[in-house]
């Protein structure tokens, strides 16, 4: 154990403004605020946006999520033959798609605050920096400035998209997944350089609206630590509704004009589009920070080191969230927060975050937990397949979900669970029994789905299919 404690001293504690400050209104601030004060401590949460929620809330994950749904039901509607109006989606801009994504917005921000507001948080909106280890400087967001002292602090400043020198943001045509939120006229074609967990989502999003799609992907194949399989029934899905994918290409240049973009690629190709998505990477957000001040550095893409207790190099200050790198994700995010918190407040038997569910919202959903088949092969453990197709199963026939599978990755010889892949639509919802079962010690095996009667007609039931189908591969 790595935890250098900062010894709590009663008689000085008071002689700061709060026990605690967070920087960083995002989920990982939110759960450590939650945390901290529900131990009794005196907490505020710094942050320039007026409302809470952090990127998560506002540019991330709700707003994409949203959009996600909102083009989800389209398609459904287009296919239904009562439902289908004849609307043509490629005349609708995609900030009129957001509509319902900013409602989902303004619910999450009301609801947040409540929790701050019940809980006596004190909310401060501005820009926080360093100047030394127990006091930090706020830009107030009305113009005025303030130093304010703090016994611990915990940065949770989050992630911003990474934007190389080479393109011109401030184009219309050139998009990062903050921006295209703010897309207000309509495209036919879209470039998404990048194929990582945005790039892919925003391909299926721009897909269902009807865009053709180039997806420039600087790796060998889409999202390379899914299990292949689901990687390539990813790749298959989407050549079929019709996103170009090109592995293995790396910009040169692009070019920007009034109607259009032209993508020059190292490889010599050259790609025409309406305009473009730049979707290749995030970096925290260190560099208001005055780190120097307290002799803490980040690495180069922004992000902090810290030990297994969430704490950076000082040991009054820990970090959590996007701003630690893996594995960022809002569901992490806040665990790791909460977590950070209870050893800031004193409690060591706190857990921090290890085993993180994958869960992609592509259409279809892909959702992962523990090992894929390659890392198995690579280990060389003996292990089996079971899979379920979403074709065969009652309740997937009922709702119309034909396309999907749930691969139950197994020990041939003690039956345990070592992993499980579910491409198809809501995996990242089924994909929690299995990890339920995984986690369970004692009863983490192949025998559980088995030996279970599950809801029929369900998508659950997919389990007990994929167990049977991988113990008659036992022999
Ligand atoms: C398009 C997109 C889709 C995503 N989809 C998912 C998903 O489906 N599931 C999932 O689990 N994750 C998803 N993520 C990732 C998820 O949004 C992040 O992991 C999560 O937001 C990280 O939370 P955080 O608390 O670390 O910080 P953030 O949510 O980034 O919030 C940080 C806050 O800190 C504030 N801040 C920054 N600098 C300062 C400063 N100097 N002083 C004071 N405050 C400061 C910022 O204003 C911000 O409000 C997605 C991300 C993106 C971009
Ligand atoms: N459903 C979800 O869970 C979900 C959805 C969207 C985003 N996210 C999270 O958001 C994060 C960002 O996603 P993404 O698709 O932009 O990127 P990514 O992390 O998948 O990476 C895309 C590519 O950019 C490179 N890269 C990353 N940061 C860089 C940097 N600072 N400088 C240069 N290159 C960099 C990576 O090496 C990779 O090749 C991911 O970590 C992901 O976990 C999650």
């Amino acid at each position: 154990m790595n935890l250098k404690r900062y010894k709590r001293q009663d008689s000085v504690s008071h002689a700061y403004d709060y026990d605690a400050i967070v920087i960083g209104a995002g989920p990982a601030g939110e759960a450590a605020a939650m945390k901290i004060a529900k131990s009794g401590q005196k907490v505020a949460v710094i942050d320039p946006r007026k409302q809470v929620g952090g990127n998560c809330t506002h540019v991330g994950t709700i707003p994409s999520k949203a959009l996600r749904q909102s083009v989800f039901n389209i398609i459904g509607n287009r296919r239904d033959p009562i439902l289908n109006q004849g609307i043509d989606y490629h005349q609708i801009p995609l900030n009129k798609v957001l509509t319902k994504a900013r409602e989902v917005v303004r619910n999450q921000v009301e609801t947040h605050t409540r929790f701050y507001e019940r809980n006596q948080i004190d909310l401060i909106n501005g820009w926080a920096s360093f100047k030394d280890t127990h006091t930090i400087h706020v830009d107030m967001s009305d113009g005025t400035e303030q130093d304010i002292t703090f016994e611990q602090a915990i940065i949770t400043v989050g992630s911003r998209p990474y934007r190389p020198d080479l393109l011109d943001f401030s184009h219309p045509r050139v998009f990062d997944s903050d921006k295209i939120l703010q897309m207000d006229y309509v495209v036919q074609r879209i470039i998404i350089y990048g194929a990582g967990v945005i790039g892919c989502e925003y391909a299926s999003i721009f897909t269902g609206l009807g865009y053709k799609v180039d997806l420039i992907n600087t790796q060998e194949q889409l999202l390379s630590y899914l299990d292949d399989e689901i990687s390539d029934a990813l790749s298959h899905d989407f050549r079929q509704f019709g996103v170009l994918i090109r592995n293995k290409e790396e910009i040169e240049r692009l070019e920007t004009y009034d109607d259009c973009v032209i993508l020059y690629l190292k490889s010599g190709k050259r790609i025409k589009s309406d305009a473009i998505l730049w979707s290749n990477g995030r970096s925290g957000n260190t560099d208001s920070l005055n780190l120097a001040a307290i002799g803490l550095t980040a690495n180069s893409r922004g992000q902090l080191k810290v030990n297994e207790h969430y704490q950076t190099d000082i040991p009054n200050i820990y970090a959590a969230g996007d701003v630690i790198g893996w594995p960022s994700l809002a569901s992490a995010a806040y665990d790791q927060g909460r977590c950070a918190a209870a050893y800031m407040v004193g409690d060591e038997n706190a857990q921090p975050v290890r085993s993180v569910p994958t869960g992609i919202y592509t259409i279809p959903e892909i959702s992962s937990i523990g090992k894929n088949e390659q890392e198995l092969t690579a280990e060389k453990v003996p292990y089996e397949v079971g899979q379920a197709f979403f074709k065969h199963l009652a309740r997937a026939q009922i709702i119309g979900e034909r396309s999907g599978v749930l691969k139950i990755l197994f020990h041939r010889e003690t039956l345990e669970v070592l992993g499980i892949h579910c491409y198809g639509n809501h995996a990242s919802e089924i994909i929690h029994i299995g990890q339920a079962v995984m986690e369970s010690k004692g009863s983490n095996t192949l025998e559980y789905f088995v030996n279970t009667t599950f809801n029929y007609p369900t998508m659950a039931e997919a389990y007990r299919v994929a167990a049977l189908n991988g113990l008659n591969r036992v022999f």
